[in-house]
């Protein structure tokens, strides 16, 4: 069984066709990020398959059963903005309230607090959160009932790097015990670290890619002496740019011992090496014919 099947979705508003024609079947667990420009229509997407916008035509299956029968959301979760939760409601408040439609026991609560991290501010109205605690929030109000599936609108957005290490990581969990998660992000950076398989959004089509074949590889080293690396970096014909600290290394042709031998031979003291792995924007860049600066 599918965990979603969706076949041949249109949408239009007014003459824009924002969907057109979408068709589209995951059926393992793992992490999908949904990719593309403002107003291309992520949230338009998201927003039909949980069946709070209908679609002009198509049909959308969420494990096993059509969208508009309401028992699938015993298995499927929907993170959207924060604009759903409710400012002098605290976030104990928002999560009894989830508990009881899903007629899950009350311990239910306690286990997603601790999970997400947010027992220092459950008692608190959810007014005086910050972005970040919000959006704690909203994943323990998505995950409370262990769904099949999830859907999260920009998850990532606005969290520090702590709650962004924690989201990445509870996502990376769920997905290994077997959820499907789709997520829509602008950061490109956060989406090469939670997955490699992106739907990208173009003209109403979807397009579904690995980005292994895209991915670049760098290192970004830390030097004392930056001339003498500099001028062996030129002289290997090694792709870098200069950077406070050093340089931003690009591996192409060359590997990463060549690199550490080229480091080594120019006896310059190395003060920080680290990796940096990219491969959507790379894509993105291509797809969306975004120009160079
Ligand atoms: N209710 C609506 N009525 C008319 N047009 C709409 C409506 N909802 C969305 N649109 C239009 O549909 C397009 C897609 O919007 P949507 O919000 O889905 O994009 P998005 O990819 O989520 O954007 P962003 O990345 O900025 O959040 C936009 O052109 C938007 O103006």
């Amino acid at each position: 069984m599918a965990v979603l099947a969706i076949n041949n979705l249109s949408k239009s508003f007014k003459n824009h066709r924002v969907l057109d024609g979408i068709t589209l079947t995951i059926d393992s667990p793992g992490i999908w990020a949904l990719v593309g420009p403002n107003g291309v229509g992520k949230t338009t997407f998201l927003n039909i398959l949980t069946n709070l916008s209908p679609a002009d035509s198509g049909s959308v299956k969420l494990v096993g059963k059509s969208n508009k029968d309401y028992k699938v959301f015993k298995d499927v979760s929907f993170l959207q903005d924060n604009t759903v939760l409710f400012d002098y409601l605290t976030g104990y408040d928002h999560l009894k309230y989830v508990c009881d439609v899903h007629k899950l026991p009350s311990k239910r609560i306690q286990e997603v607090v601790q999970y997400v991290g947010m027992e220092r501010y459950t008692k608190k109205t959810v007014g005086d959160y910050s972005l970040g605690m919000k959006q704690h929030l909203l994943l323990a109000m998505a995950i409370i009932n262990e769904p099949k599936l999830l859907l999260l609108d920009e998850p990532l957005n606005g969290l520090d790097p702590t709650s962004a290490i924690l989201m990445r990581k509870i996502l990376g969990q769920l997905a290994d015990k077997g959820t499907t998660i789709i997520l829509s992000s602008h950061n490109l950076a956060e989406v090469d670290r939670v997955t490699k398989q992106i739907l990208f959004l173009k003209d109403g089509k979807l397009l579904e890619e690995h980005m292994d074949s895209y991915e670049k590889v760098y290192y970004h080293i830390a030097v004392q002496d930056k001339p003498s690396v500099a001028s062996l970096l030129t002289a290997k014909a090694f792709d870098f740019m200069e950077t406070d600290k050093g340089f931003k290394v690009l591996l192409g042709s060359q590997d990463f011992q060549s690199l550490l031998d080229l480091l080594h031979q120019s006896g310059a003291y190395v003060k920080d090496l680290q990796k940096e792995i990219t491969g959507s924007e790379k894509r993105y860049e291509e797809l969306f014919e975004v120009g160079m600066v």
